[in-house]
C-alpha cells in the first residue's frame, strides 16, 4: 500500500517520521515545501519522505491518512473529494465538528470508496518523531481493511491495535481533550493533583455516558483510545488542551494559533448533550468556560454543589 499524509502540522509529519523509517511516504501540507515542520521544531524528515504542497501529487497512494484539525476536515474533504474517493481514507484527528456533530469518519464516510477509519490513542507526536515506543488503536469498520491498514501502519515502535468499533475510538479520542482542558483547569487554578482524580474520574464516567448512548463498547472506552489518552493528556504539560486549560485556570492568556480540539468539542458536545438530555456536567462546564458564561471559580463551584449520589 502506498501512503500518504494530509496535514503538515505536528502529527502528519510525526507520523510521516514514523512510517518513512520502514519506507516511502508523501506528506501533503497547504504551503508546504521545507522539509523543516514549524508545528514540529527540531525534527528532520528522513529521506524516505516527499514533501509536496500540490494536492495531485498524492495520486498514487493506496492509503491516505489525514492529519488536519477536526473543524478543518469536512471542508477539506469536499474541497479535495476527487482526490480523496475510493481511497482507503484514515482519519487521525480528534474530536466533534462544531457545524454537523460529526466525528471524523461520518465526515470522511460521505465519500465514496472503503469504510473509512480512525486512527487515535495516547501519543504525542514529539514522542512518535523520537522513535519513542507508542500504541495507537485503528478502528475500522470493515474488519479485512481495518487488519490490512493495521499491517501497514504498524512499526517496530508504533504498535496498532485493532477494532471494529468506530464510534467507541472516535468519541474517546474526543471526549478525552475535554477532560484534559477541565484537569489544566483544576491544575492552573491550584485546586491540586486530588481534585485531578476527582476530575478525571467523573471525566471518564462521563465519556462512557455519552459514547455509550451513541453505541460505542465500554471495553473500547477503556482501551487506548479512551482511558489510555485521558490519563496521557490530563497529567502531561505536553498537552495543549491540558496547557490551554491551564491557562483558564491560572487566569493567563493562551497562544490562539495552537490547535486545541477540545474547545470546539466542548461546544459541540455540550450542544448534543442538551438535545439528546445526557448528562454532562463537565464538558458543559468547560464549553461555558471557554464562552466566557463562567469563571473557573464558578465552574468549580456548580460541579462540587452538585447533588449528592451513588457513585
Ligand atoms: N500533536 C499531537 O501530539 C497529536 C495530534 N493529534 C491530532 O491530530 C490532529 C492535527 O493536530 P496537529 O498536527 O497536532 O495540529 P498542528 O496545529 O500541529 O497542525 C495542523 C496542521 O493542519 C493544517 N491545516 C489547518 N487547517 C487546514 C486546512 N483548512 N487545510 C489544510 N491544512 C490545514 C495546518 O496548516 P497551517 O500551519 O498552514 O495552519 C497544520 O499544518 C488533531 O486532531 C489532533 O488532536 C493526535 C495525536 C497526537
Ligand atoms: O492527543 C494527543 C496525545 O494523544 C495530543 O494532545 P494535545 O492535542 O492536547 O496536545
Amino acid at each position: 500500500m502506498k501512503i500518504a499524509i494530509l496535514g503538515a502540522g505536528a502529527f502528519g509529519a510525526a507520523l510521516a517520521v514514523a512510517l518513512g523509517r520502514e519506507g516511502p511516504v508523501t506528506l501533503w501540507g497547504r504551503g508546504q515545501t521545507s522539509r523543516e515542520i514549524a508545528r514540529l521544531p527540531g525534527i528532520t524528515l528522513p529521506e524516505t519522505v516527499s514533501v509536496t504542497a500540490e494536492i495531485a501529487d498524492i495520486a498514487p497512494a493506496d492509503a491516505i491518512l489525514l492529519a488536519l484539525p477536526m473543524q478543518a476536515l469536512a471542508m477539506f474533504a469536499q474541497a479535495h473529494a476527487a482526490n480523496l474517493v475510493d481511497k482507503a481514507l484514515v482519519a487521525c484527528c480528534k474530536g466533534v465538528d462544531l457545524r454537523s456533530g460529526l466525528g471524523p469518519v461520518e465526515i470522511l464516510a460521505r465519500l465514496s470508496g472503503p469504510a473509512p477509519a480512525v486512527l487515535t490513542g495516547p501519543s504525542f507526536a514529539a514522542d512518535i518523531a523520537r522513535g519513542l515506543p507508542t500504541a495507537l488503536t485503528l478502528a475500522c469498520a470493515d474488519e479485512a481493511m481495518g487488519e490490512r491498514l493495521q499491517r501497514v501502519l504498524s512499526t517496530p515502535v508504533l504498535r496498532l491495535y485493532r477494532t471494529t468499533d468506530v464510534i467507541g475510538a472516535e468519541l474517546g479520542g474526543a471526549l478525552k481533550n475535554i477532560m484534559a482542558i477541565a484537569s489544566g483547569v483544576v491544575i492552573g487554578a491550584g485546586l491540586g493533583d486530588s481534585a485531578r482524580a476527582a476530575l478525571m474520574t467523573r471525566g471518564y464516567a462521563e465519556m462512557q455516558r455519552f459514547a455509550l448512548a451513541h453505541g460505542a463498547k465500554a471495553e473500547t472506552l477503556a482501551g487506548l483510545s479512551g482511558f489510555g489518552d485521558l490519563v496521557l493528556t490530563c497529567t502531561s504539560d505536553l498537552s495543549r488542551n491540558f496547557r490551554f486549560g491551564h491557562a483558564l485556570g491560572a487566569g493567563q492568556s493562551f497562544d490562539p494559533t495552537q490547535t486545541v480540539e477540545g474547545a470546539a468539542t466542548a461546544k459541540a458536545v455540550a450542544q448534543i448533550a442538551a438535545r439528546e438530555q445526557i448528562e454532562m456536567p463537565i464538558s458543559c462546564m468547560v464549553a461555558a468556560l471557554i464562552d466566557g458564561k463562567v469563571t473557573p471559580s464558578e465552574a468549580m463551584q456548580s460541579l462540587l454543589s452538585r447533588p449528592l449520589k451513588q457513585e
